[in-house]
């Protein structure tokens, strides 16, 4: 018994991984694979956090975007695939032809097409004037992309990596530390005059970082602005959960566990250590070192409550603020509501100015284009989701939480009715989430999607790696380097597992 007077579970670990998202996931399997006793622990029924799914009525539902980076076949920044092979696992991938159909103000329809060549035209025939600028910039990306896809991705905490890393690709490290405190937003005005063009540049940024350019890290833009083209976005078969139930399944093929409906209360200190931690049922389980998965104003917030908040960790929330949550419709469409020709993922805006307002941009992906058997037959998936904040949700009755959230559904439907004539008349099933959904399913703070500098940063500079001011602890995920996105987990996952290993001597 301890001094709680709970019971101690028998087992000891090498790591226990607080929550199975993308993050968490990808740090347990590397760790296993090295040999490493693993134990993660989920508050939920099933494993990928923002990265699972749910089932209703023959649908699968995404729980987050259904637009995935880091499945490419070549180079290294291909993490999703890597992060599968890391534990003998690999899965069938559809490859979507564009990246993102615009419908912005001013009648600005634009696609993002796989083909570089074929979107830079596309881009450059809306503002023929800007030509070079375009073409400096988006190459300027490519450098950034250049440099990372050459070499090994692991941790930064580790300094004869790094030494490895600068010997074998010097010119591609000191590239890198040149963008490191780079926005880009900085860069596309190096080249880029036109404010319409501009507001382009920040939706671009925008509608992944949740910050415009000026805001957004040159090295997250590079990677996402040439990704897109190299690896390309490919949509994982049976879903996006799916990715997070095959790392479970290699997971467990090297020996790792994992326990679901586990919610974390309590990560257990001894002398100034973080040594293990307490289950909502009380059980507790100790390892040689614990990482958090959960964001860091949850990890340090409340998990760690008889802890004062550490200074580093003060200054890191008074650099980056909480992103709003969403609001998200799942929806359930007859076929014919999608004119010919659709893409699979779009953004929608009326008005530059509303475009960081709440619920301003609409964003929208529909897997089902891809991915048939998602929904049954002669339907499709509709995956809308708009920027909005947890204060318009709370205080609300229960008969005045479900009005508003039906008035916001409908206010959503009736704006995409510009790009899907008859979508009212074509809905099968319809499922609403909020803020309060995504704090409460995901266990993330105020339902965030993750950290915003809450003014303009260098770039990456700010963001904190995987270890913490707390021996013993670790976070992962997206409030650690290089921040929000499925590949940009991973990559702070296998970074994670890097730093553990070397600590651990494995
Ligand atoms: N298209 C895309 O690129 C796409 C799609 C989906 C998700 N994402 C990204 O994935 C990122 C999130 O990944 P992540 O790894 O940081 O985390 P996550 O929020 O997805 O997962 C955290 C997990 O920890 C669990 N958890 C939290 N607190 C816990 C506790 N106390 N005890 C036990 N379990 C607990 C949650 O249930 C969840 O499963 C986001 O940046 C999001 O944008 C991207
Ligand atoms: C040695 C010396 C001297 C030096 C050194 C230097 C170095 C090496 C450095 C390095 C660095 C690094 C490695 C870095 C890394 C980075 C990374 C990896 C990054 C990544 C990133 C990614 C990203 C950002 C991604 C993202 C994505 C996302 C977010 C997505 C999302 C999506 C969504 C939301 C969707 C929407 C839309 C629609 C639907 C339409």
């Amino acid at each position: 018994m301890t001094r709680t007077g709970t019971a101690i579970a028998k087992q000891d670990y090498d790591v226990i991984v607080i929550g199975s998202g993308m993050g968490g996931l990808v740090t347990a399997t590397q760790l296993a694979a090295k040999g490493a006793k693993v134990l993660v622990l989920e508050k939920y029924l099933i494993p990928g956090g923002s990265a699972a799914y749910f089932e209703r009525e023959g649908y699968r539902f995404d729980v987050g975007a259904s637009m995935i980076f880091g499945f490419g076949t070549e180079g290294t920044t291909n993490l999703l695939t890597r992060a599968l092979e890391g534990v003998n696992m690999s899965m069938e991938t559809i490859p979507d032809p564009v990246q993102i159909h615009y419908h912005l103000p001013n009648n600005l329809e634009l696609k993002v097409h796989k083909n570089y060549g074929k979107f830079i035209e596309e881009l450059t025939a809306k503002f023929p004037h800007e030509k070079i600028g375009i073409r400096r910039f988006y190459d300027e990306c490519w450098q950034v992309f250049n440099c990372l896809n050459a070499m090994e991705l692991l941790s930064l905490e580790e300094p004869r990596y790094l030494m490895r890393v600068f010997f074998q690709h010097p010119f591609a490290c000191l590239g890198l530390v040149k963008y490191l405190p780079q926005n880009a937003g900085d860069i596309a005005r190096r080249y880029i005059s036109d404010p319409e063009l501009l507001k382009f540049i920040d939706m671009e940024c925008y509608c992944w970082s949740v910050v415009p350019a000026g805001k957004t890290p040159m090295i997250n833009a590079g990677m996402v602005f040439s990704d897109r083209h190299y690896g390309g976005i490919n949509y994982p078969k049976g879903g996006v959960g799916t990715i997070s139930e095959k790392l479970v399944e290699g997971l467990e093929k090297f020996g790792g566990e994992i326990q679901y409906k586990a919610r974390v209360t309590n990560i257990l200190m001894e002398q100034g250590k973080a040594v293990g931690v307490r289950l909502a049922d009380g059980k507790e389980y100790r390892a040689k070192r614990i990482v958090s998965n959960a964001t860091r104003w949850d990890t340090f917030e409340k998990l760690l409550t008889n802890n004062p908040l550490p200074k580093k960790e003060e200054k890191w929330q008074q650099r980056y603020e909480k992103s709003p949550s969403f609001l998200s419709l799942h929806l359930g469409v007859k076929s014919e509501v999608l004119p010919i020709g659709t893409e699979c993922h779009h953004v929608l805006l009326e008005e530059w100015e509303t475009m960081e307002d709440e619920q301003g941009t609409i964003f929208v992906s529909i897997p089902t284009l891809l991915d048939p058997s998602l929904a049954p037959p002669g339907h499709h998936i509709i995956h809308t989701f708009t920027p909005s904040y947890i204060n318009e949700w709370e205080g609300l009755s229960k008969q005045e939480y479900s009005q508003k959230k039906e008035a916001a559904a409908s206010h959503l439907i009736k704006r995409l009715e510009k790009i899907f004539p008859g979508l009212v008349d074509g809905l099968d099933y319809q499922e609403v989430g909020t803020p309060r959904t995504h704090r409460r399913f995901l266990g993330r703070n105020d339902g965030t999607y993750g950290p915003i500098p809450s003014r303009k940063l260098p770039g990456l500079l700010g963001m904190p790696f995987n270890r913490t001011v707390i021996p013993g602890l670790y976070c992962v995920g997206d409030s650690t380097f290089p921040g929000q996105g499925l590949n940009a987990v991973a990559f702070s996952g296998f970074a994670c597992s890097h730093r553990i290993a070397v600590d651990l001597g494995i």
